[in-house]
């Protein structure tokens, strides 16, 4: 009989390592003979986290918006000629770190009336740290979102648990435990752990016994269950992340890496994840950089194909003319 493709979705606030996670999974498919494909969803209009991906590995993009609302009808589709066009063994769908991973999974169990695969679980990675810091203020539509995500995951990666400590840690696990009482939760630093445990469980019940209960139990979350969404898939509900908003700001000026570096560290709370692409003035390379809740990272990147220099800004009611005002004063500084 002709072997399910296997789906997973990866879920998880902005910038909790949901890229990183997708790298270490596609290597451990690899080792395994595995093929796998993408299915990328970025909030802003480019795809900078598929830079980062081997470029043989068929990657589908929706850019734009966020999965699990305005373009939920398309991850149908997307999948479909996924699994038509490519036959992987696998397709990983990362989402938005704004998603709602309900949506995106009913889009998902729809799309397997018409083709043969199998959603076999729901990873959320959590960045301890801003976690930590939601718990503490205890309230908010981002606080809402993330424990959603937490909420329908089959695994729980405690992430960057490299930057809270020991007593921190345990109060993390215990409030995951309370909000998921049924999904492995896995500590790590950039997603490392041994991922062969999920080819293993993919065999036995389990893991979408997991899955299947985290499903269909009514929501405390959501103010509809799992059902009335597939009578009325047009159900008019409101989204928590409907207060984040996206800025894509090419540019076509090169910039001084210290002012730039010291631009992201004073970056306003209100941006929690930032993205792009600089040319700067004192080096010959390119560089990919991130920005997520305080913590920036650069990697060289030689594109193949043509890029431009943008950057992508995500967060909660930020003033762009703000930001805008800034970068203009960083190109002029630059150029000096
Ligand atoms: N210190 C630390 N940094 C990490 C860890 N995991 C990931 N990062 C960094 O966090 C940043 C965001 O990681 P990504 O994997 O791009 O996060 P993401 O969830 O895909 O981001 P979005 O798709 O934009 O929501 C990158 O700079 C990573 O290198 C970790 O365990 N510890």
């Amino acid at each position: 009989m002709e072997k399910p493709v296997y789906v997973y979705l990866l879920s998880g606030f902005l910038g909790s390592g949901k890229t990183t996670l997708l790298q270490k999974l596609i290597r451990e498919a690899e080792k395994r003979g595995q093929k796998s494909a993408v299915l990328m969803n970025e909030a802003g209009e480019v795809n900078l986290d598929g830079l980062a991906l081997d470029d043989t590995v068929p990657m589908s993009e929706l850019l734009g918006g966020c999965i699990c609302c305005s373009i939920k009808s398309d991850v149908g589709m997307e999948l479909l000629e996924l699994v038509q066009t490519h036959k992987p063994d696998i397709v990983w769908i990362e989402a938005t770190g704004v998603a709602q991973p309900l949506e995106i999974i009913d889009a998902v169990t729809e799309t397997s009336l018409y083709a043969k695969l199998e959603l076999q679980g729901v990873l959320t990675v959590v960045d301890a740290r801003h976690l930590l810091d939601r718990l503490r203020i205890g309230s908010g539509k981002t606080f809402k979102l993330m424990k959603e995500q937490i909420r329908v995951s089959s695994t729980l990666l405690l992430n960057k648990s490299d930057l809270v400590g020991e007593k921190e840690l345990r109060e993390l696990r215990q409030q995951l435990r309370e909000w998921n009482p049924h999904a492995d939760i896995v500590q790590t630093v950039r997603c490392e752990a041994d991922w062969s445990s999920l080819w293993t469980r993919t065999d036995e019940a389990g893991a979408t016994g997991i899955l299947t209960e985290s499903i269909d139990r009514p929501s405390p979350v959501t103010d509809h269950g799992h059902q009335e969404r597939h009578l009325h898939p047009q159900h008019d509900h409101h989204h928590d992340h409907e207060h984040i908003n996206v800025w894509t700001r090419y540019l076509d000026f090169p910039l001084d890496s210290v002012l730039f570096e010291q631009f992201l560290k004073e970056l306003p709370d209100e941006v929690y994840r930032a993205k792009g692409i600089v040319t700067f003035t004192d080096t010959p390379s390119r560089f990919l950089f991130q920005y997520a809740y305080k913590e920036s990272d650069f990697m060289r990147i030689t594109p193949q194909k043509t890029v431009h220099d943008v950057l992508v800004f995500i967060g909660e009611d930020f003033s762009r003319s703000d930001l805008e005002d800034r970068l203009l004063k960083l190109g002029v500084a630059s150029s000096v």
